[in-house]
């Protein structure tokens, strides 16, 4: 087996809380963003961008998390709110896969957002190759207006996903994985 059919048979998601410094330097989160960009893209339309997470803008982003968790659940207590800040500042790198799809005379955006999915999993990928945990996930604050306008988006963009990356400082134990029969068949048999 190739090494890179070990690392998909055998990758797996690193949570956040497992995660911790050094994550990719420059040259190496440079190399995972341009891989995420490697992906099929229908019409070439590169139908999302990249918004980087680390240092104060890290914290930054986690006190915008926190102050709008809080305008939505007053009644929340300081370890409450400090829960849902520490959501972003555990991984020491986030990136945030901003899907950009729009109407298009040709290509639907089902497909484009499609596409941004692609990236987030080659960036998981490859973070994984370098030695690196990463998760994929999205959290309530991905859906939450006012967060996504505090962190730059646009009101026709979305959240695709944010990929925590970082040193993993543990090895999850694998999770069940669907059965082929359950969802494979061969057309026509
Ligand atoms: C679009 C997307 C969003 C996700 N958001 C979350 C999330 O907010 N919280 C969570 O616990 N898992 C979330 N997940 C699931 C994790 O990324 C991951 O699938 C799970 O922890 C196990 O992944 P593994 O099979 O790579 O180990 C999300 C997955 C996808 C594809």
């Amino acid at each position: 087996m190739t090494d890179t059919l070990a690392l998909l048979k055998l990758r797996r998601s690193v949570p956040p809380q497992f995660l911790t410094a050094p994550g990719p330097d420059e040259s190496q989160l440079g190399d995972i963003l341009t891989i995420g960009t490697r992906v099929p893209d229908h019409g070439k339309l590169a139908p999302w961008r990249f918004i980087v997470f680390s240092g104060a803008g890290r914290d930054k982003a986690a006190e915008i998390v926190a102050q709008a968790f809080k305008a939505k659940n007053p009644e929340a207590d300081a370890d409450k709110v400090a829960f849902e800040r520490n959501r972003l500042l555990q991984a020491p790198v986030i990136v945030a896969v901003v899907s950009t799809a729009r109407p298009h005379v040709k290509i639907p955006e089902w497909e484009q957002e499609l596409s941004a999915g692609a990236v987030c999993m080659n960036m998981l990928v490859a973070a994984h190759a370098m030695g690196f945990g990463a998760s994929w996930l999205t959290n309530w604050f991905s859906f939450d207006r006012a967060v996504l306008t505090a962190l730059g988006l646009g009101t026709d963009e979305r959240i695709a996903g944010f990929i925590h990356i970082g040193t993993p400082t543990a090895a999850p134990a694998d999770r069940e994985r669907p059965v082929l029969a359950d969802i494979v068949s061969h057309y026509g048999a």
